[in-house]
């Protein structure tokens, strides 16, 4: 059914419809027309207070509602025009054919830490007894060790360590699409993420891209690759506009890594003539910019508070030397409204988190207050919680709003920007 959805995206824009164009993001704003989301699934119900703070989660949700929530949002995006598409749904047709499967597995397995040569073999057999849907909400779930009991003949090694409850832990953050991977222009970020957890969350986004059939003759362009050796997250690139793309370097994304995606960007003629570096303090509470500052409409972003400046950014354009490309990098400290004015060109309107109130602020901001998702100019999905900051959104600035539900999903510290990727978005 998605991937109908998907075609019919195609069919209906014209400008996606040729296969090189199947992405596009030329800023954070522009109506968007086709977005990733996953469903959160079983591998919320196998989340373990042991287990959260390695596995990035503050608390434990209750599925029920979080998917309640979840597709409170879905609808709220179908209702206004956004074609919906599943990762889960993605990554299964990605692996119809039976080597790509086969590779699949194998490489899941490889990165899911498993112990020992015969728990490998069990897991291959296992994985390979179900359907290929049911392979990959499994996968997410994490594998519990009894599930494995009549795949795997117990080993001395494997009765000596067998207190811990996983073969493969549960991936609980999928559910924040705009990480693993990041659309910029017609091309991604695949991303290599900081934390072991999250980083094998990239091999669906590697599998669909690569082998999906609406995308792997595509030739899409790959601004990172997940094999580096340096780290860069999807919640640190904001699009600025088709010509200015911002990336954090922060608690989960490397100065290396922006340098990168800055030289494959100029390398390969796309359009965009600057990367601007911002280096965020690195800690929980700022993880990445988006949780820190969204853009709302043209000339408004919400922010939290303390992102102010002044803060230093890095500039980086394009020069064409001698030898071949030169980056130019410029260090800059400057007051935030000042640099979004520069490289947008008007007066800028910064709205703090919690209407600029100490303990408002820091507490929608912890909820992911200033983590607004543009679906248009000036219209934004924001969580129900966020009350101070959202009144001040639509009564002061007269941002339209579409307001979900909030108490459950908000457990993983991520909001409606952290909760989508989008794939096409109409030009400005
Ligand atoms: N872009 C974002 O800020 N995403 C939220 C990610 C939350 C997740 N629990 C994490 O720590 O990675």
């Amino acid at each position: 059914m998605e991937t109908a959805l998907l075609k019919k995206t195609l069919n209906e824009s014209p400008a996606a419809y040729a296969v090189h164009n199947v992405l596009n993001v030329t800023s954070e704003i522009g109506q968007l027309k086709t977005v990733l989301l996953h469903r959160p699934g079983q591998e919320i119900e196998n989340l373990t207070p042991e287990l959260l703070e390695r596995l990035l989660f503050d608390d434990i949700p209750y599925l029920k509602v979080a998917r309640e929530e979840h597709d409170y949002f879905a609808n709220v995006l179908r209702e206004n025009g956004v074609k919906v598409l599943y990762l889960e749904t993605l990554a299964a047709e990605a692996i119809k054919d039976q080597g790509v499967k086969t590779q699949f597995i194998s490489q899941f397995i490889d990165e899911a830490s498993v112990e020992s040569e015969s728990l490998k073999e069990a897991l291959t057999e296992y994985f390979n007894s179900f359907s290929n849907q049911d392979l990959i909400n499994k996968m997410m779930a994490g594998i519990r060790r009894e599930e494995l009991r009549d795949f795997h003949r117990i080993s001395l090694y494997d009765q000596v360590n067998n207190l811990y409850p996983f073969i493969c832990d549960p991936m609980p953050n999928l559910y924040f699409t705009r990480d693993p991977f990041a659309t910029v222009g017609n091309g991604i970020t695949m991303n290599h993420m900081r934390t072991q957890t999250r980083n094998r969350e990239t091999i669906f986004a590697k599998y669909i891209f690569k082998n999906h059939l609406q995308f792997k003759d595509a030739q899409i362009p790959f601004w990172f690759d997940r094999e580096e050796d340096t780290s860069l997250e999807g919640g640190d690139v904001l699009v600025l506009s088709d010509t200015t793309l911002a990336i954090g370097i922060s608690q989960r994304t490397d100065a290396a890594s922006v340098e990168k995606v800055c030289r494959r960007l100029f390398q390969n003629n796309s359009k965009f003539e600057t990367v601007l570096a911002f280096h965020i303090p690195s800690s929980r509470a700022f993880m990445h910019l988006d949780t820190v500052f969204t853009m709302v409409d043209y000339d408004k972003f919400t922010i939290h508070s303390e992102i102010e400046g002044p803060l230093t950014v890095y500039e980086m354009t394009k020069h064409n030397g001698k030898n071949g490309l030169k980056i130019k990098i410029e260090k800059q400290d400057m007051k935030l409204e000042d640099i979004l004015k520069k490289h947008l060109g008007r007066d800028i309107a910064l709205i703090r988190c919690g209407n600029g109130d100490k303990i408002a602020g820091a507490r929608e901001q912890w909820n992911d207050g200033a983590n607004t998702l543009a679906i248009a100019p000036g219209e934004v999905v924001v969580y129900s919680r966020n009350h101070v900051t959202n009144k001040v959104l639509s009564e002061e600035y007269g941002v339209k709003l579409h307001i979900i539900p909030s108490s459950e999903l908000s457990r993983g510290r991520g909001g409606p920007r952290c909760m989508s990727m989008p794939l096409y978005r109409e030009n400005l």
